[in-house]
C-alpha cells in the first residue's frame, strides 16, 4: 500500500500545467467504440481510471495504445464481445459509459453495476429509463444488465435532474439512432460539451451540448478523428486552493477559466487574490482567507468535485464558513479526517459548518474517495509537522502523478510504498 507523505507549511509556489480532464477522457474513449478507424485522443491525463478504461477497450477487443505521452489510439474495427467485465465495471463509475455507445453500434451490450467514489447511492435509473426510450430491451438479473435493442430510434426525452453521466450516454446512444433525438433538463457541465465536440469531429450532428436542450440527429456512420481533450478543471481548481491554503502564489497554464467561474469568485470572496489572462490563471493569497459560504450545485454553479479540497482551505479561514452538499448526499467522509487534524467542522445531514481554527496539525488520515484525498492533500500541505494519508490509489484516479506535481510547486511530499495500514 502506497501512502502520501506530506511535510506540510511550505507556501506553494512556481508554474505548471493543467493536463485533460478524466471525467472528459473517459467518456470520449468509451465513444471510440462508436467510430468506424482510429481514434486518436490528445492530452489524456495518465490516471487508474484511464487504464481501466483502456482495458475495458481492450477486452472487448479494440486496439488500444498509448503512441506518445498523453496520446491514446483506438482502433474499435475489432471489438469482437460486447460482454463488459464485471470485474472492470466494479473499478469506476465511468464504466457505465460503454452502454449507450455498444448498444448504438453492436444492438447489445452486458454490464453491471459501476463503481466509482463512493459519495452517494449513485443509482443508474435516468440511464436506464433513457436507454428505453430510445428503444433498448434491459434485462437485469443476478447483478447483470444487459440491454439489447434492433435499432434505436431518437425521441424526446427529459431527465429528472441534470446528471452528466446519463447526457452523455444517451448523447452517445443517440448520435447512431434513427431520427432526432432531444434530450431535455441535460447536464451543461464543460465536459459534456467536450464529448460533443469529439461526436461532431466524428461526423455527428449536435446542438445545444453545453445547454439545457440537447438536439442530437442520428447518423449512420461515425469516422476516425483526432481530438485534444479539454484541460481539467476540477485539477485546475485543486492546485489553485493548495495555493491559497498555503499562502503561496502559482501560475497555472493551459487552464480554461471559463470552466472555473463558480469556484474563482468563491476564491476572491475568500480574500484571494485572482487574475487571469487567457489560459493563464495566477493565484496569490497575501492574507488570511476569510470564511465564505457555498452551496455544490450542477454546472455553472459551484462543482461539488471541489467541495472537499475548499472545506479544507475554509478550516483555517477567518470565521465561520457554510457549506451545502446538494449533488451527492453522502459527500462529507473527509470530514473525520479534517477533524482528526485539528478542524472545528460540525456537520448536519448535507450541511457542513466549518469554524476556522488557527492552524492544522499533521495526521495520519485515509482518503476514502478520490476529492476527499484532495481535500486530505491541501490540509496536510497546510499543516504544522507531518501529514500521512492513505487511500493513495483513490487519488490517483484523478490526479496524474500527484506527488511530482506538487513538488515542481515546492511541496514537500514523498509516495512512500509498501506501508501496512493503520
Ligand atoms: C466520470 C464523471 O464525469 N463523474 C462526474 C459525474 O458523475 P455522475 O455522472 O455519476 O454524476 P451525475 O451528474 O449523474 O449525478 C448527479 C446526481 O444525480 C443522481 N443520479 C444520477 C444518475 C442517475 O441515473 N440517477 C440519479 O439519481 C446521482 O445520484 C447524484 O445525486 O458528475 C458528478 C457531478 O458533477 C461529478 O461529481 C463526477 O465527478
Ligand atoms: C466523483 C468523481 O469521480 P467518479 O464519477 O468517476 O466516481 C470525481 O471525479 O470526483
Amino acid at each position: 500500500m502506497d501512502i502520501l507523505r506530506i511535510h506540510g507549511g511550505t507556501p506553494l509556489n512556481g508554474e505548471t500545467h493543467v493536463y485533460g480532464a478524466k471525467n472528459a477522457a473517459l467518456p470520449i474513449l468509451a465513444a471510440t467504440v462508436m467510430v468506424s478507424g482510429t481514434s486518436v485522443i490528445e492530452d489524456v491525463p495518465d490516471l487508474e481510471d484511464v487504464r481501466v478504461m483502456m482495458q475495458i477497450l481492450e477486452r472487448l477487443g479494440a486496439r488500444v495504445r498509448w503512441s506518445a505521452p498523453g496520446t491514446i489510439e483506438v482502433d474499435a474495427s475489432t471489438i469482437n464481445k460486447t460482454d463488459v467485465p464485471a470485474e472492470l465495471m466494479q473499478r469506476m463509475r465511468s464504466s457505465i459509459f460503454l452502454m449507450g455507445p455498444m448498444l448504438a453500434r453492436f444492438g447489445e451490450v452486458t454490464l453491471s453495476k459501476p463503481g466509482g467514489c463512493v459519495i452517494g447511492q449513485r443509482p443508474i435509473d435516468y440511464h436506464l429509463h433513457g436507454m428505453r426510450q430510445l428503444g433498448a430491451k434491459i434485462d437485469e438479473q443476478h447483478g447483470y444488465i444487459r440491454c439489447t435493442t434492433r435499432r434505436l430510434v431518437g425521441t424526446s426525452i427529459t431527465l429528472d435532474f441534470p446528471s452528466v453521466g446519463a447526457t452523455e450516454n444517451l448523447m452517445m446512444a443517440a448520435a447512431l439512432a434513427d431520427g432526432v433525438t432531444v434530450i431535455e433538463n441535460a447536464a451543461r457541465e464543460p465536459e459534456v460539451a467536450d464529448l460533443a465536440q469529439f461526436l461532431l469531429a466524428t461526423g455527428a450532428t449536435i446542438d445545444g451540448a453545453g445547454e439545457d436542450t440537447v438536439v442530437v440527429r442520428g447518423c449512420s456512420n461515425l469516422h476516425g478523428s483526432a481530438y485534444r481533450i479539454v484541460p481539467d478543471r476540477i485539477v485546475t481548481g485543486t492546485l489553485l486552493l493548495a495555493a491559497a491554503a498555503t499562502h503561496g502564489e502559482i501560475t497555472l497554464h493551459g487552464a480554461q477559466s471559463g470552466h472555473l467561474g463558480a469556484i474563482l469568485q468563491k476564491l476572491r470572496d475568500t480574500g484571494v487574490r485572482v487574475d487571469v489572462d487567457r489560459d493563464i490563471i495566477t493565484v496569490k493569497c497575501e492574507q488570511h482567507p476569510r470564511a465564505v459560504d457555498f452551496r455544490t450545485a450542477p454546472f455553472p454553479g459551484f462543482p461539488t468535485d471541489l467541495q472537499a479540497p475548499f472545506m479544507a482551505l475554509l478550516t483555517t479561514a477567518n470565521g465561520t464558513g457554510v457549506i451545502h452538499e446538494s449533488v451527492f448526499e453522502a459527500r462529507f467522509k473527509h470530514v473525520d479526517e479534517l477533524k482528526r487534524m485539528g478542524a472545528d467542522i460540525a456537520v448536519d445531514l448535507r450541511t457542513a459548518v466549518v469554524r476556522g481554527v488557527q492552524s492544522l496539525s499533521g495526521a495520519r488520515v485515509v482518503a476514502s474517495d478520490l476529492r476527499a484525498g484532495a481535500a486530505l492533500l491541501v490540509a496536510g500541505l497546510m499543516a504544522d509537522g507531518v501529514t500521512e494519508v492513505e487511500g493513495v490509489h483513490h487519488i490517483d484516479r484523478g490526479y496524474q502523478s500527484i506527488e511530482r506535481h506538487l513538488q515542481t510547486l515546492g511541496a514537500r511530499i514523498e509516495r512512500v510504498s509498501n506501508q501496512v495500514p493503520v
